[in-house]
């Protein structure tokens, strides 16, 4: 066993299991109905079972694997490529383009879940360029700010390749939330409004080996915050996700209806992995409850309202360290019985 810096080792019941299961029925869901079709979302009749498939999965598992989605391999392959070769970069040349308090967006290693660090580097950017943030996560605090994107001089072609990936990752999120939306018994384009002015993430992860992969993680485990995450990734393998949980934001707007899955990801000490996923997130004003449509007088809102940009800024900035707080979660705003 090697020897590891004690920040990134776990306490032992969140430690991961090196007999790991392999996932057994995990959803698979194939998009052709809807890419093929003339009509798309707009005729719901026609992609009936397809719809069901997703509020099935969405249901029971908050997680899903998707094929024949119509994203170019070519798109998929390309950004896979410029990953490696950013990653590959000397350290100093990454740090050029380190993200700090002022900037959340950029490289960094030395991110936190739950104020253990993490096994990994990354690289996030944001899919629209300037993206729109509240200043600080402070309630009374008006002011905004806008993020910019800090690329790297090498590669020099990976702007315009992530560029190329996100609008293509955009084009998916939309499908997935009509299907979602549909599958709630919803029009397909309730929830488009929402993402206007949306304040979307892309990372590039690497996850590098690890002499210690029984002590530590690649993440920990973790629910996302956002509607939705599509995440690409290599052969190697790691993720882990907890087959039904407590669940985060779609829950909230599904007034626990569908719930965001727990999940975390293991690593190994021969092979690297690489992962690219797209955290699909509303505009920063937007304010998260549950849906009307989906509560009743039987069945109220389960959550008090939250304002997404505040509760977005907050995570942003306190996963740089590890700090003595838990940071906020969607449970935290749980109404309770
Ligand atoms: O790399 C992965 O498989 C998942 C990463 C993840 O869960 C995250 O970045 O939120
Ligand atoms: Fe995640």
């Amino acid at each position: 066993m090697g020897n590891i810096n004690p920040a990134f080792i776990q306490s032992i019941e969140h430690r991961p299991k090196l007999d790991f299961v392999v996932g057994d029925g995990i959803p698979l869901i194939d998009l052709s109905p809807l890419i093929n079709s003339s009509e798309g979302l707009s005729n719901p009749k026609a992609i009936e079972g397809l719809i069901r498939q997703v509020g099935d999965a969405c249901e029971k598992w908050g997680f899903f694997q998707v094929i024949d989605h119509g994203v170019p391999l070519e798109s998929r392959r390309k950004i896979e490529k410029v990953q490696r070769e950013f990653f590959l970069n000397p350290l100093e040349e990454k740090l050029k383009v380190r993200r700090d308090l002022v900037n959340p967006l950029g490289y960094y290693d030395m991110e936190h879940t739950k104020n253990v660090r993490d096994w990994k580097e990354v690289f996030d950017f944001t899919i629209k360029e300037p993206t729109v943030i509240p200043a600080s996560h402070e309630p009374g605090d008006y002011e905004v700010k806008h993020l910019t994107n800090q690329w790297p001089d090498h590669p020099s072609i990976l702007r315009e390749i992530c560029q190329e990936y996100a609008g293509e990752m955009e084009k998916l999120a939309f499908k997935l939330l009509g299907l979602m939306s549909l599958s709630l018994g919803l029009p397909a384009d309730r929830f488009n409004d929402f993402f206007k002015d949306q304040t979307s993430l892309i990372r590039l992860n690497h996850y590098p080996p690890c002499p210690s992969p029984d002590l530590a993680l690649g993440v920990g485990r973790h629910k996302d915050g956002g509607a939705l995450t599509i995440l690409a990734q290599d052969d190697v393998g790691g993720l882990e996700v907890k087959r039904k949980s407590d669940g985060e934001w779609v829950r909230v707007w599904s007034n626990e209806k569908y719930m965001s899955v727990e999940h975390r990801v293991a690593v190994n000490s021969e092979r690297e992995r690489f992962s690219v996923p797209y955290f699909f997130n509303p505009g920063h004003y937007v304010i998260v409850k549950p849906i009307e449509e989906l509560t009743t007088e039987q069945d109220p809102p389960k959550y008090k309202e939250y304002n997404w940009g505040k509760f977005f800024a907050h995570r942003r900035f306190t996963n740089l360290k590890r700090l003595d707080v838990k940071n906020v979660q969607v449970s935290d705003f749980r109404i309770s019985e």
